[in-house]
């Protein structure tokens, strides 16, 4: 287990982090999530040990004592992949991955680092000089890198920033099931709703320097406390109820996904088109319903100045008010 209590910290007078606890299981994998500056990063460097708190934060109950007492910040047991990937980079990719293992067994070493470029699908450059790669394939060797020595916690700081779209999806469902295959605790701190929701088995919400949510993305999704954290996961309409319900005059606030909203021509709630966006599946149409700006998903383009009916689940509505 790893455990925080009353962990704070601050760059200057101002708390970027105050009071947090938590407790995180072995082998979970966590995506922390939140506005840009929030502090996500920070939470990573005081885990790993980069930066001091007055708070304790315990690994399977041993004190992590972090920079104040430790001559080479960061623990061995931890690995911390930042922002800015930090390779060696006049080394080939195989030689930045085996930068930390033993040469002491060369064909166990060999062995690890091929199976680590598979992992991170860059066995076609695993010669190549990390100077020549692309800002993504660098990052995929970081990746594998990070996890050469086994750790036990994996720190991912928005690790699939320079992946293109395609490479992204296939890194991501091979990476998370090797680290469940090996039980390794990883924290990623991301602005990428699919890795909160798809691979994460719980998922932080940081705001106001503290756990603002916490549950499971599930929970998180389908239940949001509010349009913040609705929003943290895509688009989102925060609408007046009396906008879009019969017989309501109340001014309370509602919280829908685009794709919750119907379109029914019977509807007495009418909106008119302002613009249309192509997102394969299908349209994202913005609308203005009675002075307030809304957004629906549509399986036809719609053109703009349509009028449209706007339909809303009730039950939906009770459970989203703010
Ligand atoms: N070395 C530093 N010195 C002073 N202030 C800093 C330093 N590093 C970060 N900060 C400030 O601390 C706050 C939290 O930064 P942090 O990098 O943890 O946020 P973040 O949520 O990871 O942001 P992003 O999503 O943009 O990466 C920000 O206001 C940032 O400006």
């Amino acid at each position: 287990m790893l455990k925080l209590s009353k962990v704070s910290f601050s760059y200057d007078r101002e708390p970027v982090l105050q009071n947090i606890s938590l407790k995180i299981s072995e082998g979970q994998n966590i995506s922390v999530i939140g506005e840009s500056g929030c502090g996500k990063s920070t939470l990573l460097k005081l885990i790993y040990g980069l930066l001091h708190t007055d708070g304790k934060i315990t690994w399977k109950d041993r004190e992590l004592k972090g920079p104040n007492f430790n001559l080479v910040p960061g623990e061995p047991f931890i690995k911390y992949l930042a922002q800015d990937f930090d390779l060696m980079l006049p080394l080939t990719a195989a030689e930045n991955v085996g930068k930390f293992l033993s040469n002491f067994f060369p064909i166990k070493k060999k062995r690890r680092i091929k199976e680590l470029l598979e992992v991170v699908e860059m066995e076609d450059v695993a010669n190549k000089k990390a100077k020549f790669l692309s800002g993504g394939q660098q990052q995929r060797i970081a990746l594998a890198r990070a996890l050469a020595d086994e750790p036990e916690i994996l720190l991912l700081d928005e690790p699939f920033s320079h992946i293109d779209h395609f490479r992204k999806n296939n890194l991501r469902r091979r990476l998370f099931s090797y680290l469940k295959e090996k039980n390794i605790t990883c924290i990623i701190a991301t602005h990428d709703s699919t890795d909160a929701m798809s691979f994460a088995d719980r998922t932080l919400v940081i705001k106001n320097a503290g756990i603002y949510a916490d549950g499971s993305p599930e929970q998180l999704y389908n239940n949001p406390p509010n349009q913040y954290v609705a929003s943290l996961f895509g688009d989102v309409n925060h609408l007046m109820h009396k906008n879009i319900s019969a017989d309501s005059e109340s001014r309370k606030r509602v919280v829908l996904y685009p794709h919750e909203i119907g379109v029914n021509r019977n509807s007495k709630f009418k909106a008119s088109v302002k613009n249309c966006y192509f997102k394969g599946e299908s349209y994202l149409i913005e609308a203005n319903l009675n002075g307030e700006r809304i957004l629906l998903e549509h399986p036809e383009s719609l053109k703009l100045g349509t009028k449209i009916g706007i339909s809303v689940s009730e039950k939906l509505i009770q459970k989203r008010f703010t």
